[in-house]
């Protein structure tokens, strides 16, 4: 693999004496779908407060496009080119769907409300985000209150979000949690087309979302990863089978 645009080495994280990352080893190579799974509270929301600059590691190395983000800020992370999501909607309830996606527009930009006024960047702006909340297919409801939305309407709007700062590298936390069968198929639908010039690192307990979005699946128990591998190596992998997938993968 050339140089991934994600790399973990050796990362740890424990809170007090509860070691909850221990060891953790992930390349993402750019451009592809990866998928982290393993059992409940094995870290992997941990392992993104990590990534994402929620959390500093208690030791070990994250790279972004070879460069140390251990240690940063969320918001120097983002700058950097990584966004996340979270596995709670996290949408401003009182604002408009234009609203919400046009404030990430707007960080990206660097641009203050203050600016908006001038006109040339307010157009530049609003174009940017009106393609935006077309592209999650929420363009029928852009002046609706983010709050008023239905739930897959929110989680939708979300990615939209995660997108809107121009990051390569796209975090989502458990983006199909809660849904019906028919929502969730309409997420992945989105996530395929919303990722296809980006990095995806997503975790996901569905594992027909998982093997079906994903080029490569890492499988985190006990705070180590405990295989890389595609679709078909995961399920073919007795540890993984012993450990996690079971009856299910076989
Ligand atoms: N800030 C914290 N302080 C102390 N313990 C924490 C903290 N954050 C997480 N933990 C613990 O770390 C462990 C892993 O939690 P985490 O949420 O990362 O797991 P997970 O794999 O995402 O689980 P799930 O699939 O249920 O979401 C849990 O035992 C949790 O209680």
């Amino acid at each position: 693999m050339s140089t991934p645009v994600l790399e973990l080495r050796d990362v740890h994280k424990a809170f007090g004496a509860a070691r909850i990352i221990q060891g953790a080893e992930l390349a993402v190579a750019r451009g592809e779908r990866h998928a982290v799974i393993g059992p409940n509270g094995a870290g992997k929301s941990t392992l993104f407060n990590l990534i994402s600059g929620m959390f500093t590691p208690s030791s070990g190395e994250i790279r972004l496009a070879g460069r140390r983000i251990d240690g940063l800020d969320a918001n120097a992370i983002n700058r950097l080119g990584l966004s996340r999501s979270f596995q709670i909607t996290n949408v401003f309830a009182r604002m408009s769907v234009f609203e919400n996606i046009r404030i990430g527009v707007m960080a990206r930009h660097g641009i203050r409300f203050d600016l908006l006024r001038r006109a040339a960047a307010m157009r530049a702006v609003n174009e940017q985000a009106q393609a935006l909340v077309e592209r999650v297919r929420l363009a029928g409801r852009r002046d609706t209150l983010a709050g008023d939305l239905a739930y897959s309407e929110q989680r939708a709007l979300e990615i939209g979000m995660t997108l809107s700062t121009g990051a390569e590298v796209i975090l989502l936390d458990e983006p199909t949690a809660g849904m019906s069968r028919e929502e969730t198929a309409h997420a992945v639908e989105l996530m395929r087309d919303l990722t296809k010039d980006k990095t995806l690192l997503v975790v996901e307990h569905d594992m027909d979302v998982v093997f079906g979005l994903c080029d490569r699946i890492s499988v985190l128990v006990y705070g180590k990863i405990l295989a890389t591998g595609t679709p078909a190596e995961i399920r073919a992998d007795r540890r993984v089978q012993e450990a996690y997938l079971g009856e299910e993968a076989a």
